[in-house]
C-alpha cells in the first residue's frame, strides 16, 4: 500500500468516525509498511496504539480490504519501536491467547489494565457481513428489522435482542452488520462482539491468571455486548454464572446486549433457567428456514458481487432458479455451490449452463435432495383432490379415487427411491403390477390430458418446495 492510498483511506475514515475522533486517533498514525498481510503503523504512545487497535482496527481493516489491499491485521509500534499487540487477527484457537507475532517480554508489557484490554480484543468482523449484503425476505424480515433498529444505537428499547435460527441462516451475518453499523454511526460506543466460546475462554484465562477483576471490569464497561452462539455455554456451570452476572450488570446500566443461538432460549438444553429467563426478557426473533424467493435473491446478489471478479462469465437462464429450488439446506451451502460453479466455469472457460451445473455440483445436489416420503405424497394428493387419505389407500375402485391414487403412485415412483412392491404395500397392500399399471397410465395421460399433466406438475412442485 502506498502512502497516497493511505491518504485516501484516511479521508474515508474521517467520514466514518467524525472529525474529533479522526484528529485524535487517526491523524497521528503513520503508515510504515504492508508486508505479509500485516499493515504496520507508528504511533506516538502505547496507549494510542491500544486505543486504535481496540476501537478502530476493524474499520481500518475493512476500508483497506475494500480498497483492494489484502490486510489481515494491524500492528502498531511506538517511535522507540516497542511493539503494541496487533489486532484484527483471526481469533486464536482456545488454547492460545497471546499474540503470536509479537511476544512481549514482561518489561515491555503495558500496565495491567491496558494489557487486559488488549486481550479483550474480540474476533474481527467479517467485512462481507454488512446490511448492504444481507438479502431480506419473508423468513428473515423481522430479525432484520430488529437488527436494524438496534444498529441505530438509539435508546435501548428491547434488551436483550436474541436472534435464533438453524445453521447458516444469517445470525452471524446480522450481528456483524449491527457491529459495523454501530462502529460507523456511533464510533464513541464501545462495541464488543465475540462468540460464547471466546467468552468462556477469556473467562477461564482470567481465572487462571487471577485477573477476574480486570475481566469483570472490562466486560462491564462495554456499551454494546454481542455474544454469538450462546448455546455453547450450556452445561458449563461457572461460565454460565459469570455470563449471568455480566448480563445483569450491563442490563442494569441500560447497555444493549445482542445474543444469537441455534434455537429458542427455552429450548437450549442444560442452560440454567435463570439464564433462559433473562434471555426471554427482551425481544426474541427467529430466522426461519429460507424460502425459494429468498434463496434466489441471495444467489442473484452473489452473482452481482462475482461479476467484478469474473467479468467474462455468463450464467444461462434457469440455472439460479434451479439452484434455489434444489439447494434448500442452508445459505452457506448455497453460496459454496455458487462459488464452486464460478471457479469451475472460469477454469474451463465455459458459460455456466445446466450441464456444467449438474456436473460440477453433482455431490451437493445429491446431498441436498430432500427425502420425500410416500406418506407425504399421499397426504398432498388427497388434499389436492379433496378426498380422504383413507380413500387413496383403501380398496374403493371408484374413478374419483382411482385416478388420484394412480397420480400418487406415479409421484411415489418419480420422487422416492421406493420399489414398486414397497409402494404397493403402502397403498393398502396392492400388488406391484397394480402400481406399475397406475404409473404407466399417468405417463400416458400426461401426454393426452392437459389437466392431468398440470395436476402432476403442481403436485410435484409443491412436494419439492
Ligand atoms: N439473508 C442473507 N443474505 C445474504 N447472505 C446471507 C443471508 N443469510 C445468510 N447469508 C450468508 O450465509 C452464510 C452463513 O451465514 P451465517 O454465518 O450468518 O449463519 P449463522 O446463522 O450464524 O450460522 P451458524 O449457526 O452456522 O453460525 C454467510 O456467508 C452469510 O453471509
Amino acid at each position: 500500500m502506498t502512502q497516497e492510498k493511505w491518504g485516501q483511506l484516511r479521508n474515508k475514515l474521517l467520514k466514518a468516525i467524525g472529525k474529533n475522533n479522526y484528529t485524535t486517533w487517526i491523524e497521528p498514525l503513520e503508515f510504515q509498511e504492508l508486508q505479509d498481510g500485516v499493515a504496520t503503523f507508528s504511533v506516538p504512545t502505547n496507549f494510542m496504539g491500544n486505543y486504535v487497535s481496540q476501537n478502530f482496527a476493524d474499520l481500518i481493516l475493512y476500508e483497506m480490504n475494500t480498497a483492494g489491499e489484502s490486510v489481515q491485521r494491524l500492528a502498531f509500534r511506538v517511535a522507540a519501536n516497542s511493539p503494541v499487540r496487533p489486532s484484527g487477527e483471526a481469533e486464536p484457537a482456545p488454547s492460545v491467547v497471546q499474540d503470536v507475532t509479537q511476544p512481549q517480554s514482561l518489561s515491555q508489557r503495558a500496565e495491567p489494565a491496558n494489557d487486559a484490554l488488549e486481550s479483550l480484543q474480540a474476533a474481527p468482523l467479517d467485512a462481507r457481513f454488512t446490511f448492504d449484503s444481507f438479502v431480506v425476505g419473508k423468513p428473515n424480515e423481522l430479525a432484520h428489522a430488529a437488527a436494524r433498529r438496534v444498529s441505530e444505537g438509539g435508546p435501548v428499547t428491547f434488551n436483550p435482542l436474541v436472534l435464533y435460527g438453524g445453521v447458516g441462516l444469517g445470525k452471524t451475518h446480522l450481528m456483524h452488520a449491527i457491529a459495523w453499523e454501530l462502529k460507523t454511526k456511533r464510533p464513541e460506543l464501545n462495541v464488543l462482539y465475540l462468540s460464547a466460546e471466546q467468552f468462556m475462554y477469556r473467562f477461564v484465562q482470567a481465572l487462571r491468571e487471577r485477573r477476574m477483576m480486570d475481566f469483570k471490569h472490562l466486560f462491564r464497561s462495554v456499551d454494546v455486548l454481542m455474544v454469538d452462539d450462546v448455546q455453547f455455554i450450556a452445561g458449563k456451570d461457572s461460565t454460565q454464572e459469570e455470563f449471568f452476572h455480566t448480563f445483569n450488570a450491563l442490563v442494569d446500566q441500560n447497555k444493549q446486549i445482542i445474543i444469537s443461538a441455534d434455537r429458542a432460549p427455552g429450548e437450549i438444553k442444560d442452560l440454567e433457567d435463570r439464564v433462559k429467563s433473562r434471555l426471554q426478557c427482551g425481544l426474541v426473533v427467529d430466522l426461519h428456514p429460507t424460502d425459494y424467493e429468498l434463496r434466489l435473491g441471495i444467489l442473484q446478489n452473489k452473482v452481482q458481487q462475482y461479476s467484478s471478479t469474473y467479468p467474462d462469465l455468463t450464467i444461462a437462464d434457469g440455472v439460479l432458479e434451479f439452484l434455489a429450488h434444489r439447494i434448500s439446506t442452508n445459505v452457506r451451502v448455497l453460496e459454496g455451490a455458487l462459488t464452486r460453479l464460478f471457479a469451475f466455469a472460469s477454469l474451463v472457460g465455459r458459460e455456466i449452463d445446466m450441464e456444467l451445473t449438474q456436473d460440477c455440483l453433482a455431490d451437493v445436489l445429491r446431498a441436498s435432495e430432500r427425502k420425500i416420503t410416500v406418506e407425504e405424497i399421499q397426504r398432498k394428493v388427497s388434499d389436492y383432490y379433496n378426498i380422504r387419505l383413507s380413500d387413496i389407500i383403501g380398496p374403493k375402485r371408484l374413478r374419483s379415487y382411482a385416478r388420484p391414487r394412480q397420480v400418487a403412485m406415479y409421484l411415489c415412483k418419480q420422487l422416492t427411491s421406493r420399489s414398486l412392491p414397497e409402494i404397493g404395500r403402502r397403498f393398502g397392500g396392492r400388488d406391484h403390477t397394480t402400481v406399475m399399471h397406475g404409473v404407466r397410465r399417468i405417463e400416458e395421460l400426461k401426454v393426452t390430458d392437459g389437466q392431468i399433466a398440470e395436476d402432476v406438475e403442481m403436485l410435484r412442485r409443491s412436494l419439492e418446495a
